[in-house]
């Protein structure tokens, strides 16, 4: 609420639990806020790291976008604060965790709930267009999974703080679209591209332009090598989506409002982005 974000939260203010998991820049807590008794997720970082990585005013960046962004999909920044030696984020926590070891466990989803989340992202992006908030980076790495099974785009974290890192020193390049592995400027279709390679990872459990060297996947991505496989067996309706999205030329990529009338996703997602099973 409004109180929340403006107040000056201390480490005092919260009970820690047990570690979440841990990022480049530090670890994420689960802990109790001690005078709501509310749930949340500690993010700590280390100052001397994100000097050492030159990041912090990515991160300054970040979290005022982040903590002005307010969607069912997009995981929460409630406030942050900091000490001598870092810096702590106070972020929603997402009660059943983290999207891609869900992606690992299944080996990939049905089309319904492949199209449920999609549609659900596609909505959170619109939003984030809509205050011309582009990138947020989403990756399974990047998405948990909320109490309801909805899911939210928790990315503003490690992704940015690795963006000029990212693309060119380490992690993935899978999710880039040609414009950005080839450099050139680019805007908010790279979304549409990076959950056209979500969507085919949701339904075949791995991204499209996968290869073993990283000359090969940017090869692959630039000249847009969309092959499908035999197995596991995914309607053509889901392929034409996909094709959709994955198209080089930016500005000829299914818009996001068009992904959410496609008679694939109105035929398969279910409208409150909920995956019931
Ligand atoms: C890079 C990064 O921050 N990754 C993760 C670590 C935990 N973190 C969480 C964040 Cl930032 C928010 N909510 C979470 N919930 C969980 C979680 C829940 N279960 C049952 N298991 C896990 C794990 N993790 C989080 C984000």
């Amino acid at each position: 609420d409004a109180a929340a974000s403006q107040k000056r939260w201390d480490l005092s203010d919260f009970d820690i639990g047990k570690p979440l998991g841990r990022g480049k820049f530090g670890h994420v807590y689960l802990a109790r806020e001690k005078r709501s008794n509310h749930i949340v997720a500690l993010k700590v970082l280390f100052k001397s790291q994100l000097q050492q990585s030159q990041v912090e005013h990515q991160l300054r960046r970040e979290v005022e976008i982040q903590s002005h962004l307010r969607h069912p999909n997009i995981l929460r920044l409630y406030g942050y604060f900091y000490d001598q030696k870092r810096v702590y984020l106070i972020l929603e926590y997402a009660a059943r965790g983290e999207l891609y070891k869900e992606l690992q466990r299944c080996k990939f989803f049905s089309e319904r709930r492949a199209a449920t989340y999609v549609a659900s992202l596609a909505r959170a992006l619109i939003y984030c267009h809509g205050k011309h908030v582009i990138h947020r980076d989403i990756k399974p790495e990047n998405l948990l999974i909320g109490a309801q099974g909805e899911l939210k785009i928790a990315d503003f974290g490690w992704s940015v703080h690795t963006f000029n890192r990212r693309r060119t020193m380490c992690g993935t390049l899978d999710y880039l679209p040609p414009e950005m592995v080839e450099s050139v400027e680019h805007d908010a279709s790279v979304d549409i591209w990076s959950l056209g390679i979500l969507c085919y990872e949701f339904l075949y459990g791995v991204p499209p332009f996968e290869a073993m060297e990283h000359s090969d996947t940017y090869r692959r991505i630039v000249q847009v090598d969309l092959k499908f496989p035999p197995k596991p067996i995914v309607s053509g309706s889901a392929k034409d989506l996909i094709s959709q999205m994955l198209v080089k030329e930016s500005s000829q990529r299914l818009p996001l409002h068009k992904l959410l009338e496609h008679p694939w996703i109105v035929q398969n997602a279910d409208p409150s982005g909920i995956y019931r099973g």
